[in-house]
C-alpha cells in the first residue's frame, strides 16, 4: 500500500508524543498561571522533538515545518533540562515499535537538534517535483490543552503542496462515539479509562480510527462521516471553537438560525474537531474568522483535511473553494473554515455566504 511506512511512522510517532502530552498535562498543569508560559512549552517543545527524531530515522531527506523553535531551550537551563526529564521518560512499551521510530532520544543536544529540525521553509524553496514536506503542530489548541479540554497533535505529510496522509492524535477524545466530549478535567481521568484516539487517512484509502495506546499500532477501524441530507439538517450537530476569539460564534448563530438547527453548537478546542467529525460525533464543522488579518497556520489543517475528506466530507473556506496549500503555511488572509458533509455542503455554504452578505 502506498505511503505504508509514513502511515506507521506517523502513528508510532504521534502515539509517543501523547505519552509526553499526557504526563505534563497530569503533573505539572494545576500549577500554571496564565503568564508562565512553562509547562504548555513543555510539552510543545518535547512532543516536537519525539516526533521530529522519529521523522527524521524514518525519512531523513523529507522537510519538516513545525511550530516551534529551540532557541528559548538553549538559553534557559531550567526549562531545557525539564523538557529533557519528560523526553526521556516517553517511550513506547514496545520495543520493537520504539527502534522502528529511532529509539530514545540520546542526549539534550540530540532534542534541540531535533526541534530545530522543524524550521524548513515548506514549499517557498521547492521547485522540484515530489517534493514532501512534513508538517506538525505538536500541541494544537493550548488553551484546551490548559483547561483539561480537547487538544491534537497534529501531522500531515503533503507531496507537492497536496496533503497525502494525516495523523490526529486526540488525548482527550472518548474512544465510544456515544460518550460525552469533555471541555474540561479531561486529564484527570487518565489513559485507559476510554479517552484517546489516533484518527489517520491516506489519499484514495479512507480514514481509521485507533485507540491512542502506548506500544505498537494497534487495530484500526474505517469511520466514515454520519450520512446528513438536507432534510436532516435542523438535527445536525455543528461544532465550533470554545474560544470566540478564535472563531466568530455570533456568525455561527446566524448561520445555524437560517438553517433551523435546533441544538446548540458543541464546543471544542483544537483541530479534534476534524477528527470528530470522522469519527460521526458531530455533523458541521464552522470556523468563521473574526478578523481577516488574522494569519491562521493554515497547515495546522492539513491533517483534519484529509481525516474529514477521506471520511467522506467536504473541507473550504467561507465561500466553498478549497483550501490552498500551495501559498504556504500561513494564510496571508483569514478566509475561515467550513467542514461538512457531501450531502449538505452546498445548503451550508450558501447560509454561510447569506450570513457574511448579510
Ligand atoms: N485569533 C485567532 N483566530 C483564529 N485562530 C487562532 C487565533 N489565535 C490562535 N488561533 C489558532 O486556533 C487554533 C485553535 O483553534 P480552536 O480555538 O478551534 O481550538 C490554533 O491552531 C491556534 O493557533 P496556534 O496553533 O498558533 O495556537
Ligand atoms: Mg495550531
Amino acid at each position: 500500500m502506498p505511503y505504508e511506512t509514513e502511515l506507521r511512522t506517523a502513528l508510532l510517532a504521534l502515539q509517543r508524543a501523547s505519552l509526553l502530552t499526557r504526563r505534563v498535562a497530569l503533573t505539572t498543569l494545576s500549577s500554571v498561571t496564565k503568564s508562565d508560559r512553562s509547562p504548555v512549552t513543555v510539552g510543545d517543545f518535547g512532543a516536537q522533538a519525539l516526533v521530529i527524531s522519529a521523522l527524521r530515522h524514518a525519512f531523513p531527506d523529507d522537510a519538516i515545518v513545525a511550530e516551534e523553535d529551540a532557541a528559548a531551550l538553549r538559553d534557559n537551563e531550567a526549562l531545557r533540562g525539564k523538557v529533557w526529564d519528560y523526553v526521556q521518560g516517553a517511550g513506547l512499551s514496545d520495543e520493537g515499535a520504539e527502534s522502528s521510530i529511532g529509539g530514545p532520544l540520546k542526549s539534550e543536544r540530540d532534542m534541540l537538534d531535533a526541534i530545530d529540525g522543524g524550521a524548513s521553509e515548506g514549499f517557498a524553496s521547492a521547485g522540484s517535483q515530489g517534493r514532501r514536506v512534513w508538517a506538525l503542530d505538536p500541541i494544537d489548541g493550548t488553551k484546551g490543552f490548559l483547561r483539561g479540554g480537547q487538544y491534537a497533535i497534529a501531522l500531515a505529510l503533503l507531496v507537492d503542496a497536496k496533503p497525502v496522509l494525516g495523523v490526529l492524535a486526540c488525548p482527550n477524545l472518548p474512544q465510544d462515539a456515544s460518550a460525552p466530549i469533555p471541555t474540561e478535567h479531561a486529564h484527570e481521568k487518565g489513559e485507559g479509562e476510554g479517552y484517546g484516539v489516533l484518527v489517520s487517512a491516506v489519499a484514495g484509502q479512507g480514514t481509521t480510527v485507533r485507540v491512542l495506546g502506548s506500544g505498537g499500532v494497534a487495530e484500526g477501524k474505517p469511520t466514515k462521516m454520519r450520512e446528513v441530507g438536507e432534510a436532516q439538517i435542523g438535527s445536525a450537530v455543528f461544532c465550533e471553537s470554545v474560544e470566540s476569539g478564535h472563531s466568530s460564534h455570533d456568525h455561527h448563530a446566524l448561520i445555524t438560525q437560517k438553517l433551523g438547527v435546533t441544538s446548540s453548537p458543541v464546543r471544542m478546542d483544537s483541530q479534534a474537531k476534524y477528527a470528530s467529525l470522522a469519527m460521526g460525533l458531530a455533523d458541521v464543522y464552522l470556523r468563521l474568522p473574526v478578523s481577516a488579518s488574522y494569519q491562521e497556520k493554515i497547515w495546522d489543517h492539513a491533517a483534519g483535511e484529509i481525516v474529514v475528506k477521506e471520511a467522506g466530507g467536504m473541507v473550504g473556506d467561507v465561500q466553498g473553494r478549497p483550501l490552498d496549500w500551495a501559498q504556504g503555511r500561513t494564510l496571508k488572509e483569514n478566509k475561515g473554515v467550513v467542514v461538512a458533509g457531501k450531502g449538505v455542503w452546498d445548503m451550508v455554504i450558501s447560509a454561510v455566504k447569506d450570513v457574511l452578505a448579510a
